[in-house]
């Protein structure tokens, strides 16, 4: 197993949040979403990988190398985007780029070219007269223009319309034919990583909730809805979270052949989304 990016045991307290003991793993070749609600933390793990704060324990490797120690090596083979961009506005792409390229040895100029052509990113235009979506393009072909063997975003996609999404998706999924990367990003819109992750890592209040293949966890979780009479005190606690109405329950469970053992064919078991995973895992039983 070769992991671009390890963390472990990672904790980091605030005045009112504490991120507790978060651990997980990316190999090499894999796209891993980070999803949880507002203030769940993801920002803040983020930052810590970047060491932009101040860890209060745990260890962060990536490529195998301690995140501080080896910061400057680790940050010349990472492509960081995130939400706001961090441009002098009165600049041109090509300024920007002749400021940016030179902490980079890895830097390639032909590269940063064909990006252009290929996000229709105007070299002489202004950042300023960018849209949102075309200065998210700019940051990820910067990110991508020193061959970046793990790109590390912070909700690339928000706040985007679908068509420049799906174009960044479509970046993104091509990128992973070279099976030497990996992709790292947060996101609350959960259908992309739907179309495009392998992993999924939750998180919740500081705390992670699952880390794991995309299709371990829409197989081990299911929807279950049945009838009300079939609900008593202990069956509720076989679920991670309920909502009942008058005519029945809606559940969501992590363990669907128990669920079908409990009911068998009086219950209909459902695929989740993510959004259900999350909305349930949150809200809890109702
Ligand atoms: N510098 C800080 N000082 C004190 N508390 C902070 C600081 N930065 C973040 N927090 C708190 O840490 C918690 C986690 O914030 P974080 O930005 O990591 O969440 P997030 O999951 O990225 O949320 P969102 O999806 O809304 O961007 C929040 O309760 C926030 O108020």
């Amino acid at each position: 197993m070769s992991n671009i990016l390890s963390v472990k045991n990672l904790r980091k307290k605030y005045k009112d949040f504490t991120l507790q003991d978060i651990s997980f793993n990316l190999e090499k070749g894999y796209i891993m979403g980070f999803i949880g609600p507002n203030g769940a933390g993801k920002s803040t793990t983020i930052k810590l990988i970047m060491n932009l704060i101040k860890k209060d324990d745990g260890k962060i490797e990536i490529f195998g190398l301690d995140n501080i120690s080896h910061e400057k090596e680790i940050k010349e083979r990472i492509g960081f985007v995130y939400d706001e961009s961090h441009f002098y506005d009165e600049l041109s792409v090509t300024e920007m780029k002749n400021i940016i390229a030179p902490f980079y040895k890895g830097w390639d100029d032909k590269a940063f070219v064909r990006y252009l052509k290929e996000f229709d990113l105007p070299p002489k235009k202004k950042i300023k007269d960018f849209s949102k979506g075309m200065k998210m393009k700019f940051s990820l072909a910067l990110a991508l223009s020193h061959g970046a063997e793990l790109i590390l975003m912070d909700e690339p996609t928000s706040g985007l319309d679908p068509i420049f999404r799906s174009e960044i998706l479509d970046i993104l999924y091509s990128l992973m034919q070279d099976e030497n990367k990996a992709i790292f990003f947060s996101t609350h819109i959960t259908t992309d990583l739907e179309k495009v992750a392998d992993y999924i890592t939750f998180i919740n209040d500081g705390r992670i909730i699952f880390s794991e293949t995309k299709d371990k966890i829409l197989e081990t979780y299911g929807v279950v809805k049945g009838g009300k009479e079939l609900l008593d005190s202990d069956i509720k606690k076989e679920f991670i979270g309920i909502r009942e109405s008058s005519f029945g329950f809606e559940g969501l469970t992590n363990n669907t052949k128990k669920i079908k053992s409990l009911f068998k064919n009086n219950v209909l078991i459902e695929k989740p989304s993510l959004d259900d995973i999350m909305v349930y895992t949150v809200k809890g039983v109702r």
